[in-house]
C-alpha cells in the first residue's frame, strides 16, 4: 500500500492516483479552530449506536453516528436506515465553509465518532442510489489523525493510504466511488477520539 504524503505548505493537493478525483486540504481549519469545532461537535451531536446485520448476524456498529440534513430523505446502508435531524447552526457553518471550495452543494451530513483505535469503518464505496450517479463527497476530520485507505475495485495493485489530520478536508468526486473502495481501519496505536463529517447530496 502506497503512503501518500502531501507536499509541505500546500493548501490543496490532488492525490496522484488513477481513476479518481480526490483533493486534500491538510489545513482547512487551523488547529485552534479545529480543536474548538471538535469539542462543539462532540457535545452538540445526538450520537447513536446502531446495530448492523451482516450475513444474518447482528453486531454493534464499531463507531457512533448521526445524520443531519435539510430534507426528510432517509439514507440506507448496510441494513441501517437513518432519518435526518435538522441541521444545527454549527453544521450549517461547516457546510457553508466547505461549499466555498466544493463544486457541489450538499443536502446532508453523516457524522462518525471513532471513540478510540478499535472503532473503524470497513471497506465500502459511497455509491447508494440516493447519492446519484457520480456521488460527490466532502469529508472533514477533527481530533486524532487516522489512516484513510483506498483500493481500486478492479486493479488490485492500486492501494493507497493518506493520514487525515485534525482540521483537514478531503473531496471525492468524479468516478472515485465507482472505481475505489475506502476504509478507516482499526489500529492498535493508543488514540484519542476522532470525529468525521461526510457532506453528501441525498436525492
Ligand atoms: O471517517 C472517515 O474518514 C470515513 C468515513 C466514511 O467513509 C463514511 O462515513 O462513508
Ligand atoms: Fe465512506
Amino acid at each position: 500500500m502506497k503512503l501518500l504524503t502531501p507536499p509541505e505548505n500546500i493548501d490543496c493537493w490532488q492525490l496522484p492516483i488513477p481513476d479518481a478525483e480526490i483533493f486534500y486540504y491538510p489545513n482547512f481549519y487551523e488547529q485552534v479552530k479545529a480543536n474548538a469545532l471538535f469539542k462543539k461537535l462532540y457535545e452538540e451531536t445526538q450520537w447513536q449506536e446502531d446495530d448492523i446485520t451482516i450475513f444474518g448476524k447482528t453486531y454493534k456498529q464499531p463507531r457512533l453516528t448521526a445524520l443531519y440534513g435539510n430534507n426528510e430523505k432517509a439514507y440506507k446502508y448496510s441494513n441501517i436506515i437513518m432519518f435526518p435531524k435538522k441541521f444545527t447552526e454549527t453544521l450549517l457553518e461547516l457546510k457553508n465553509d466547505v461549499e466555498k471550495v466544493s463544486p457541489e452543494k450538499f443536502t446532508s451530513v453523516l457524522l462518525n465518532l471513532y471513540r478510540d483505535g478499535s472503532d473503524s469503518n470497513g471497506w465500502h464505496s459511497d455509491n447508494e442510489k440516493e447519492l446519484g450517479n457520480l456521488p460527490f463527497i466532502a469529508s472533514l476530520s477533527f481530533g486524532a489523525k487516522r489512516s484513510f485507505q483506498l483500493k481500486h475495485i478492479t486493479v488490485a495493485s492500486q492501494r493507497f493510504k493518506i493520514e487525515l489530520a485534525n482540521g483537514s478536508l478531503i473531496l471525492m468526486g468524479g468516478e472515485t466511488q465507482k472505481n475505489y473502495k475506502h476504509q478507516l481501519p482499526k489500529t492498535k496505536r493508543p488514540l484519542t477520539q476522532r470525529i468525521n463529517l461526510t457532506f453528501r447530496t441525498i436525492y
